[in-house]
């Protein structure tokens, strides 16, 4: 499974109950179409039993359309549906946990804002690592200050597994994060406030 996962981590869509009014399926249905290789369900605070039927409706998209799915936070949810992955940020569940919990070929993503964190991800058993916000960020109240494009660069230089750029990334300011060292972009609002999530998702992927 993480055969080719540089590739694979090159756009993460996360979701967010606000999609502009619209069912949150259609969204990513439309991000599939345009070719998004993974997709993160990305749900702060619901109880576990309608995220899993949504996780396990979403698996169902994403399988079809040969996209990875990652669930944010939740192993349990990600583990009960069989979803191919889990991320989680340094409140979360460590990830020699999630190993210790998880199938193998099981993939984890672990939030790391510093070269150490990363490292120590990577020791821990991380497959990539997401760091930001790269850019100011509307999508996450407790995001600290961005950490800009040089962090990227530095954090890519330390570890050998992929790093992810998230936070305020849009199809303008996208290339300056891959160019940094990044292996993908993972973004929320540039695709789920998007007036054409699929179009959204194509131009992110020509960056
Ligand atoms: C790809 C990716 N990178 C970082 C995050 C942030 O995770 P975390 O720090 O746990 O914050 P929440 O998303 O849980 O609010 C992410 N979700 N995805
Ligand atoms: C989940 C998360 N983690 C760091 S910034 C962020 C929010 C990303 O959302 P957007 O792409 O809309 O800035
Ligand atoms: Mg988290």
């Amino acid at each position: 499974m993480t055969n080719g996962l540089a590739e694979r981590l090159r756009l993460i869509v996360v979701t967010d109950p606000e999609c502009g009014g619209r069912p949150l399926m259609d969204v990513v249905r439309a991000a599939l179409q345009g070719g998004a290789p993974a997709i993160q369900l990305r749900i702060k605070d619901g109880d576990a039993r309608p995220m899993a039927d949504q996780a396990r409706a979403l698996l169902a998209e994403t399988r079809r359309a040969g996209a990875l799915l990652f669930i944010n936070d939740r192993v349990d949810v990600a583990l009960a549906v069989g979803a191919e992955g889990a991320h989680v940020g340094q409140s979360d569940l460590a990830a020699t946990d999630v190993r210790r919990i998880s199938p193998p070929g099981f993939l984890i993503g672990v939030s790391a804002e510093s070269a150490e964190l990363a490292l120590a991800a990577q020791a821990d058993g991380a497959d990539y690592v997401g760091v930001g916000p790269v850019y100011a960020t509307g999508s996450k109240a407790d995001a600290g200050p961005p950490v800009g494009t040089e962090r990227i660069g530095a954090i890519a230089a330390a570890v050998r597994i992929p790093v992810v750029g998230i936070g305020g990334i849009t199809v303008e300011n996208a290339l300056p994060v891959t160019r940094a060292g990044a292996a993908g972009v993972a973004v929320i609002s540039a695709v789920m406030q998007a007036n054409d999530p699929e179009a959204a998702t194509r131009a992110l992927l020509r960056r």
